[in-house]
């Protein structure tokens, strides 16, 4: 089967056809989200909470991201594989390709790293060598420590432009790709309107070009703190497949998220 491309992503974003993405982390559950149409998968970083049961993603290692990317990526020849970079493995160019290498060779096709300006070198390296690379701006749960917890971003004028301004910089510095975390959905809908790369939202409102939610969340296993925007979509008696068609569904659709889910 052909995998899905940057190019049909990027037609979605022209074509305002809203998609759903969600992070999956194993062989069963990546066969069958591919199998239930879900084009995007993230082997995130988050699976040092989801899978590890630590309190942050910190503790996640290289090691760690091209396990679960081989296992992910053993379910499906179909959907767009993005992984995270964990925690300090790219803290420079070198690292930053020398842990890249590891994660396409485990089957990605995109990797995502979390942060601003000072990524910008970074970016023209991995990108200039021809690597798919997604930028992730607003809620860094990597920066966690230093923003003091999981919260809401972007909610002062000055940090609002921030966020402008850095996302017209990665963009500029060669990102193919944009996740907007835990914002507020105006200033979303901004950034989404005026970058020309798709965007992907979580807790960032319904304007951006798709939508991803941790797998957990969203089949309602998460027994922790769920974060606002989370959305359990298998109450109501629904099975799993039937909860991943209802949130495929409700992002196309534009029901999910309303403003129950969204800052
Ligand atoms: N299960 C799970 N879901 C996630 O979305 C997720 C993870 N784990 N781990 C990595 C990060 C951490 N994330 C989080 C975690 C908590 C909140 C949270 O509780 N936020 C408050 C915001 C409070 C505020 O500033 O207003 C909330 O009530 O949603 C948000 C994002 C998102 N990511
Ligand atoms: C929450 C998403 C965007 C993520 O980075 C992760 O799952 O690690
Ligand atoms: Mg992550």
């Amino acid at each position: 089967m052909e995998c899905i491309t940057i190019s049909q992503i990027n037609n979605w974003k022209k074509n305002k056809n809203k998609f759903a993405a969600i992070t999956a982390y194993d062989f069963s559950f990546s066969k069958l989200f591919s199998n239930q149409g879900i084009p995007i998968m993230l082997i995130g970083d988050s699976l040092g909470m989801t899978i590890q049961g630590h309190a942050s993603t910190i503790p996640v290692t290289i090691q760690d991201i091209e396990y679960h990317t081989k296992a992910v990526r053993k379910g499906t020849s179909k959907s767009f594989l993005l992984s995270d970079l964990p925690f300090m493995s790219y803290y420079n160019t070198k690292e930053a390709l020398k842990n890249t290498a590891k994660i396409i060779q485990s089957g990605a096709n995109m990797i995502k790293i979390e942060g601003g300006k000072w990524l910008i070198e970074i970016i023209k390296e991995l990108s200039s060598r021809l690597i798919l690379v997604c930028g992730h701006i607003g809620l860094t749960p990597q920066s966690f420590n230093y923003l003091s917890g999981y919260k809401i971003q972007g909610k002062e004028q000055k940090d609002e432009n921030q966020l402008i301004d850095e996302a017209f910089l990665l963009e500029e510095a060669g990102i193919k790709m944009l996740v907007l975390e835990c914002i507020p959905e105006q200033l979303a809908k901004k950034i989404t309107k005026n970058l020309s790369i798709p965007v992907i939202g979580i807790g960032a409102g319904k304007y951006t070009d798709g939508q991803i939610l941790v797998m957990q969340d969203l089949l309602g296993i998460n027994q922790g703190k769920i974060p606002k925007f989370a959305k359990n979509f298998m109450s109501e008696g629904r099975s799993i497949t039937q909860a991943i068609q209802q949130y495929i569904n409700e992002v196309k659709t534009g029901m999910y998220p309303n403003k129950k889910y969204s800052f």
